[in-house]
């Protein structure tokens, strides 16, 4: 069914703008002014340094183009991010990891810092980094059977403050409280009941048209009113980023090049490649 906010955002089918990296790509629709920003590095969108850069440099490419709202979302069918690659941070040295952590930090900002609405349909798992782009947009519609959150603390690692924000801004506190602590890894269903995604959805398709919806409820809104409110929110998150920005970078870098964190990654590593060959 064609929803009401579609048509007023004009949606059919138009030509379309095309622009890509080796990671990601974008399609703008023309009529409706939104952009779908695609993440497609296989099999699990895991986040290296040039896949970080990639969304980074989409992401700000879509803001510049004055695009009426983002949506994110994966080109694999049943992974949306598995999150930071695992592979490049462990073995790894103090250089590598410093870049690596530098570039998440600024995929972060480029998406909880963007003016545009900004909606994820997560069409496939979200653990870990997946949860953290998830949790940086404004509305997320999920598929079912998949799982999402912030699972840092079962790898022996430790989500800084901005890495919580998005959690914070969407979850009580006591609840936000108890997943992280546990590192909890949260169903679909889980997910809609505690309200960390908004609706659940059958479909790729059906994500994107529920997340076009939600832009689409900003039609009649003034832009930058909107975007300036939307910051308000945002701002002190933002700013006490900024303040620590680089401390952060050497903290994860301290704890993540530790002998017994290594230890717990190489381990949880083989676990997965275990699980994978089964
Ligand atoms: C020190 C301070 C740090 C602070 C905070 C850190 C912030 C973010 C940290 C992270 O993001 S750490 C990454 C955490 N990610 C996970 O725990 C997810 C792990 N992956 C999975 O659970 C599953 O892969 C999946 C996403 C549920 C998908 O399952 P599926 O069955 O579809 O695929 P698999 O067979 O498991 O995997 C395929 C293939 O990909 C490899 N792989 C999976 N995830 C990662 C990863 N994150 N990094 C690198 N490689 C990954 C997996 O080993 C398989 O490889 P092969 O065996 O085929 O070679």
């Amino acid at each position: 069914m064609m929803h009401l906010n579609l048509l007023r955002l004009g949606a059919c089918r138009v030509p379309s703008r095309l622009m890509s990296t080796k990671s990601t790509s974008v399609e703008i629709n023309d009529k409706t002014g939104v952009a779908i920003l695609s993440m497609c590095r296989p099999p699990v969108n895991s986040q290296n340094v040039q896949f970080l850069r990639d969304l980074k440099s989409s992401i700000y490419e879509i803001e510049n183009n004055k695009s009426r709202g983002l949506i994110l979302t994966s080109a694999n069918s049943n992974v949306f991010s598995a999150g930071l690659d695992i592979l490049e941070m462990y073995n790894a040295d103090k250089e590598q990891l410093g870049t690596l952590w530098t570039e998440l930090q600024n995929v972060w900002i480029a998406l909880y810092g963007s003016g545009l609405p900004t909606a994820a349909a997560i069409n496939g798992h979200a653990p870990a980094g997946g949860c953290l782009l998830a949790t940086a947009c404004e509305y997320r519609a999920m598929l079912p059977n998949c799982v999402i959150g912030l699972n840092e603390t079962q790898l022996g690692i430790i989500a800084p403050k901005w890495l919580m924000s998005g959690y914070q801004n969407i979850l009580p506190q006591r609840l936000a409280e108890r997943a992280l602590t546990q590192g909890r890894l949260f169903t679909t269903e889980e997910a809609l009941k505690a309200g960390l995604i908004d609706e659940i959805v059958n479909s790729k398709e059906e994500a994107l048209e529920k997340c076009l919806n939600f832009i689409g409820t900003f039609a009649k809104v003034n832009p930058l009113a909107r975007s300036l409110t939307k910051l308000q929110f945002r701002a002190a998150n933002i700013k006490e980023f900024e303040k620590i920005r680089q401390k952060d970078v050497e903290d994860f870098v301290s704890l993540a090049s530790r002998p017994e964190v290594q230890k717990v990654m190489g381990d949880y590593l083989e676990n997965l490649k275990k699980k994978s060959k089964k």
